[in-house]
Order: C-alpha cells, then sequence, then structure tokens
C-alpha cells in the first residue's frame, strides 16, 4: 500500500474517517494525528489521509518495529511512531532520514503523508481542506530544517523525538513529545505523564454518578454500615443505630432522637438538609402527613430487644419476639384516655403496655382461604383494623367518602376498585400517612389517632410510589428500618439476610436503591416493612411490577406470616390473585365500599372480576376512537 498512487490516498471516503476513529483510540495516535491535526487545527486531515492507506500499514508497522528493534511493546508504539510521525517534520519528499533505517516500514507511513501533500495539491479530490493543514504544518519544519517552535515560544527540536536511545528508554515520552510539537496545552500536559493517554483520560475525567453511589461493589464488606459511604449516609446509620437505645431512658428523648436519625439519614447530610428531604420524600398527600418519615421507616419505637438476643426468623421465635409487650391491664385505660395529648398517652404506653390483641393461639392459622372462609368470625374478639366513617376530601373531591371496614385479625384481606376508588388513600389513612378529615381508626385496638405511635409499631407499610431513602444501599436501608423499629443489630443483620435470600436481593443489597428495579425496590422495601414482624402488614399493589418467581415467593412469606397470626391488608388489581389468597375482599368504588366480606360473599355465583365489573360500571366508553385506526403516519 505503501506504493499505492498518491492520487488514491486523499479521500474523504469513509474508511477514512473510520480509520481516524479507531485510531484515536490507539496508543499510537499521537503519532499518527498530532503533527497535522493539533499544531495546525486540522479538520482531521492527515489522519483521514494518513489512514487511507495507513490503517493496515501502520499496524503492520507496529508489528514490524519492534521486532527490528528489538524491544517491547511500548517501544514498538514508539517506532511505529516514528516511522509515521516523522515525515511531517522533515522535508517531505522521499526518503525521509529518518525513516531510512526502517525503510520498509517507514515507507508507507512516509508515502502516505507526502501522497496526501501532493495529492492535495496534484489531484482535485476535492479534500483539500484535509490535506492542507498537515502540509502546512510539515512545510514549515520540513523546508527549514530547523527547529520547531511552539505555540508557547519554547523551541524545541525537531529531531528530538526521533532519537532512537530516547524512544528505547522513553517509549511513551517519544509518542508524547511529538505531540508536544502543536504546542497545545493538551499536548503538553500529555507529555509531561509517562502513562499514555488512558491513564490521563482516567486522571481527569469529572466524577461520575457511580462515583456518587454510596456502595457499588460486592466488596464491600457485609459488616460495611462504618464503611465508605458517600453522600453522608454513614453517619446517619451510626446515629440510627444508637437511637433506640437512647430511648430505653427517655421516650420522650428517644423519640425526639428518632426523629433526628430520621432526618439524617434521609439525606444523609445534616439534619437541618436532612429534614427537608425527608419532607420531598414524603409520599403524595404531604401535606397532610403527620410524620414526614414515610410509614415503612418510620417509628417511634422505643428499643425492643430481642428476648433473647439470638437472631431468628423462626416463626414461633418471631412471634416471642413480637409479642406485644403490653399488658392488658392498660388497655382500658387507653381507651378512657382521649382527653391526654397524643404524645402523653403514647408515652403512657410504651412505658407500661397495652393491648389484648389476638394472639396466635387465638387466629386461625389455615391459609386455605376456603378453610378460613367457613370461619369467618376467626379473630373478632379483636380486629387487627377497624374503619368507622373514615372520610379524606381533596378539596371538593372526596375520595374516601364514610368508609367502614373490620378487618380480623389473621386475614389476608384484599382490598380491590377500579382506578381513583380511593384504596391507596384509604391504605395511606391506616398507615399514618394520610389523616382522614372525620371517622376512626383503630388497629389492634389502639386507636391511631389517639395513640398514633402505638398504633404505628404494629404495622409495617408498603407505600404507594416506593418512595424511600433510595440513596442508601438495600442493605443501608433495611438496616435503618430495623434501627428505627429498634431492632438490636445483630437482629437486623440476621433478619436482613433472610430477607434477602427470600427476596432474592442478596447480591443488590450493596448497591443503591435508586439503581434497583421498580419490582426490587418494592421487594426491598416489603422487605423492610417485615423486617420488625409487625401485626399487621399494609400493603399497597405489592404485587405490581414483581416477576411471578418473586411473587410467589410474596405470597408464600405472606401466607406464612398470616397462618401465624400476621394480618395482611393489601390492595391490588389481580382479581384472581385476590380471589386466589385472600380470605376477605372488599369493593371500593368512588370512595364508598359497595361490598365487603369474604370472597365467596363477594363473587357470589359469578367471578371475583365480574362482580367487580357489575360495581365498578364496567368498561369505559371506547366509542369515538376510530380515528385511532387511521394510521396516520
Ligand atoms: N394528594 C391528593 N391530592 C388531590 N387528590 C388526590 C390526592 N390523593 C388522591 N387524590 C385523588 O383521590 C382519588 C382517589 O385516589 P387513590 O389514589 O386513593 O385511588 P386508588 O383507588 O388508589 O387508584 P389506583 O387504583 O389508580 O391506584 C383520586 O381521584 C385521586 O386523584
Amino acid at each position: 500500500m505503501g506504493d499505492q498512487p498518491t492520487g488514491e490516498a486523499p479521500t474523504t471516503d469513509s474508511p477514512a474517517s473510520g480509520a481516524t476513529a479507531d485510531a484515536s483510540d490507539s496508543s499510537f495516535d499521537g503519532g499518527l494525528r498530532a503533527p497535522g491535526a493539533e499544531s495546525a487545527g486540522a479538520v482531521e486531515p492527515a489522519p483521514g489521509e494518513d489512514l487511507t492507506a495507513a490503517p493496515g500499514e501502520v499496524v503492520a508497522s507496529v508489528d514490524d518495529a519492534p521486532r527490528s528493534a528489538g524491544v517491547g511493546g511500548n517501544a514498538a508504539s514508539a517506532v511505529a511512531f516514528d516511522d509515521i510521525v516523522i515525515p511531517p517534520r522533515p522535508p517531505l519528499p522521499l526518503p525521509h532520514p529518518a525513516t531510512g533505517a526502517t525503510h520498509d516500514d517507514g515507507e508507507s507511513a512516509g508515502r502516505s503523508v507526502d501522497a496526501e501533500s501532493s495529492d492535495a495539491d496534484d489531484t482535485d479530490s476535492g479534500t483539500p481542506g484535509l490535506a492542507t493543514p498537515l502540509g502546512a504544518e510539515t512545510e514549515d519544519a520540513a523546508e527549514t530544517g530547523d527547529p520547531v517552535e511552539r505555540d508557547d515560544g519554547a523551541v524545541e527540536p525537531a529531531h528530538e523525538v526521533v532519537e532512537p536511545s530516547d524512544r528505547a528508554a522513553e517509549p511513551a515520552d517519544g509518542a508524547l513529545k511529538t505531540v508536544s510539537t502543536s504546542g497545545s496545552d493538551d499536548a503538553r500536559a500529555r507529555e509531561s505523564t509517562h502513562d499514555p493517554a488512558p491513564a490521563d483520560v482516567a486522571v481527569e475525567e469529572p466524577p461520575t454518578a457511580a462515583a456518587d453511589r454510596p456502595l457499588d461493589s460486592a466488596d464491600t464488606p457485609s459488616d460495611d454500615l462504618d464503611g465508605a459511604v458517600p453522600d453522608g449516609a454513614v453517619p446517619a446509620v451510626e446515629v440510627v443505630v444508637e437511637t433506640p437505645l437512647d430511648a430505653d431512658a427517655s421516650v420522650e428523648g428517644g423519640a425526639a432522637a428518632s426523629d433526628e436519625v430520621e432526618t439524617r439519614s434521609g439525606d444523609g447530610v445534616s439534619p437541618a438538609d436532612g429534614h427537608e428531604e425527608a419532607e420531598e420524600a414524603a409520599p403524595r398527600g404531604a401535606a397532610d402527613v403527620e410524620d414526614p418519615t414515610p410509614p415503612d421507616v418510620r417509628s417511634d419505637d422505643v428499643a425492643e430487644p430481642d428476648a433473647t438476643g439470638a437472631p431468628t426468623t423462626d416463626p414461633a421465635t418471631l412471634d416471642a419476639l413480637t409479642a406485644d409487650p403490653l399488658t392488658a391491664d392498660d388497655a382500658p385505660a387507653d381507651a378512657d384516655s382521649a382527653s391526654a395529648s397524643e404524645a402523653a398517652e403514647d408515652d403512657a404506653h410504651d412505658a407500661t403496655a397495652v393491648m389484648p390483641v389476638a394472639g396466635a393461639d387465638e387466629t386461625p392459622t389455615s391459609t386455605d382461604p376456603d378453610a378460613e372462609r367457613s370461619q369467618p368470625d376467626a379473630g373478632a374478639a379483636t380486629p387487627a383494623l377497624t374503619l368507622r366513617h373514615i372520610t379524606k376530601t381533596f378539596g371538593e373531591l372526596r375520595a374516601v367518602d364514610a368508609i367502614d371496614l373490620t378487618v380480623p385479625a389473621g386475614s389476608f384481606y384484599g382490598l380491590v376498585g377500579p382506578n381513583g376508588a380511593g384504596k391507596t388513600t384509604t391504605l395511606s389513612i391506616i398507615a399514618g400517612l394520610l389523616r382522614a378529615d372525620a371517622g376512626e381508626v383503630t388497629i389492634n385496638g389502639v386507636d391511631a389517632r389517639k395513640q398514633a405511635r402505638q398504633a404505628k409499631k404494629l404495622i409495617g407499610v408498603l407505600p404507594d410510589r416506593l418512595r424511600t431513602f433510595d440513596r442508601l444501599t438495600g442493605r443501608q436501608l433495611l438496616s435503618y428500618y430495623g434501627a428505627l423499629r429498634g431492632l438490636p443489630s445483630g437482629l437486623v443483620e440476621s433478619r436482613m439476610a433472610d430477607l434477602a435470600r427470600a427476596f432474592d436481593l442478596v447480591d443488590a443489597l450493596a448497591r443503591p436503591v435508586s439503581d434497583y428495579s421498580a419490582g426490587m425496590t418494592k421487594k426491598v422495601m416489603l422487605a423492610g416493612a417485615m423486617i420488625h414482624s409487625p401485626r399487621l402488614l399494609v400493603l399497597d399493589e405489592p404485587f405490581e411490577a414483581v416477576d411471578p418467581v418473586s411473587s410467589g415467593v410474596i405470597l408464600d412469606i405472606l401466607r406464612t406470616y398470616v397462618d401465624h397470626g400476621g394480618t395482611v391488608i393489601l390492595s391490588s388489581h389481580g382479581m384472581e390473585l385476590v380471589e386466589r389468597v385472600c380470605s376477605r375482599v372488599a369493593v371500593i368504588v368512588s370512595g364508598q365500599v359497595l361490598a365487603e366480606g369474604t370472597v365467596d360473599e363477594v363473587r357470589g355465583e359469578g367471578t371475583l372480576e365480574q362482580r367487580f365489573r357489575e360495581l365498578s360500571g364496567g368498561l369505559g366508553d371506547v366509542e369515538g376512537l376510530e380515528w385511532l385506526h387511521t394510521f396516520s403516519a
């Protein structure tokens, strides 16, 4: 190719462009491009021309050079560079003095360059702009044979860069020095390093999003809560772990500390800033929220140390661990203390305990919906949840209209309804995210308004829209959930490991939740809702975006949870799923409960979906959409 007619070299065909692009990535890029391109500010001329003939030849030079020079790869680059670069500096006519020693190798490059210049002059290839810069650049040095004066005024012998000894000693420098002849700052900067471009790029590269991530690799220690975590998540965890212990000494103080922890953890920066972000993170209707912290991580709990201190997932042990420490003696007193402040009541409860709740022994343990349907009164003694005339309006819209519901303890309760029916609003009120305009919410006998903190201890929440502190890694988030719920760190670690395995999140725990898919986010938040083994799980669309395998796992977990006395209330648009797994169901339309009871009672002779369609008014009006079938484009 070195003997190709010069007229073929300077073209703007795509191969040339492609070669230019390729060459730009190579270590000998500077040798190929710099003299012409950088010094003259060429518009990719020399490379394009040169490479039109060069791609194969350049490679051949690189391959051959080291063999002839008896040096390694880096030297090879330098030799190849010489072969290619030197021609622009000395007089163009061949043979070039510097390439004479390696004529075979240098010939192609030298002729290529020569061809460029002459071709640009001799042919009407339509690429004068491509050839000219290199020609102009080389002429100065080549015709005079004088040292090259750089743009910054420094004088550099033109031949310096071609000294074989220099190249052998510092091949990379040799290549870079050639770049320096351009006189550009960039070239000089590169000249100063012994490391080729890739390292320069790596060093100078601006911070990336990945660099901002708290943890991004699996090599993060499992107990890395104190490890290097950007965004200030570390101090959050440090403080969180200690908060419940502080709360032990003083409920008031503990609550205050807890608030601070929530805030600081929320943004991982500072309490003040975090508070704002925590509010930002609050679910829809934040203006109505009693507490800006999402309910799934919200906790007014004081520490409830593990009775045994031993991590466990054994259901029986979990029941023991989560058994409400409250004593029945205080229950009536609580009911009578409506006039006292909410905080004062909660403190009293925290200090002494209350709550006659339906324990696992009192609750049917069958996961067979049919079996449970045959026991509609199961857990009737103390319902897991009761709503009395709950009403919520948004402006003129009555989203929830005097709803009454009773969810027996140990039931798997489905809330279904069309879009905008009021399901999420209802669940948000149950979770304490929204304050109802009117009505009462009672959770396991605890008035959710009068004894908000006590009530919140009893529930785990998967909120709508998955808003959470997603700058934390999954591990940090679950640790945060657990710490806020007052669990000992060892127990948190143990449960987190169990939940991660169950939800197939082991490999994801070290990654920021913001990088999770929707289904993964749902699963980690569901894990967070469960980590303190609450008595009632309030789940808004728990299966949405979750893959079938994970859905099956979640269902198994929830069923077992219900078997052991837990209660689940969930919203879903999956009629078949609700029909299959739920023992009771309520159909909400326009903020009102139009049907409620066991699944058998609600669906009657047909399917639940048929009943749902009847109650919700069927399909929308699809007439008038004929234009959709005209396919205008
Ligand atoms: N914060 C809010 N501000 C104003 N309107 C709201 C707010 N939250 C809910 N709404 C309105 O209340 C009604 C009930 O909404 P909600 O989210 O409870 O419905 P949903 O049954 O959960 O619907 P979907 O099945 O689509 O999730 C809707 O008309 C909705 O626009």
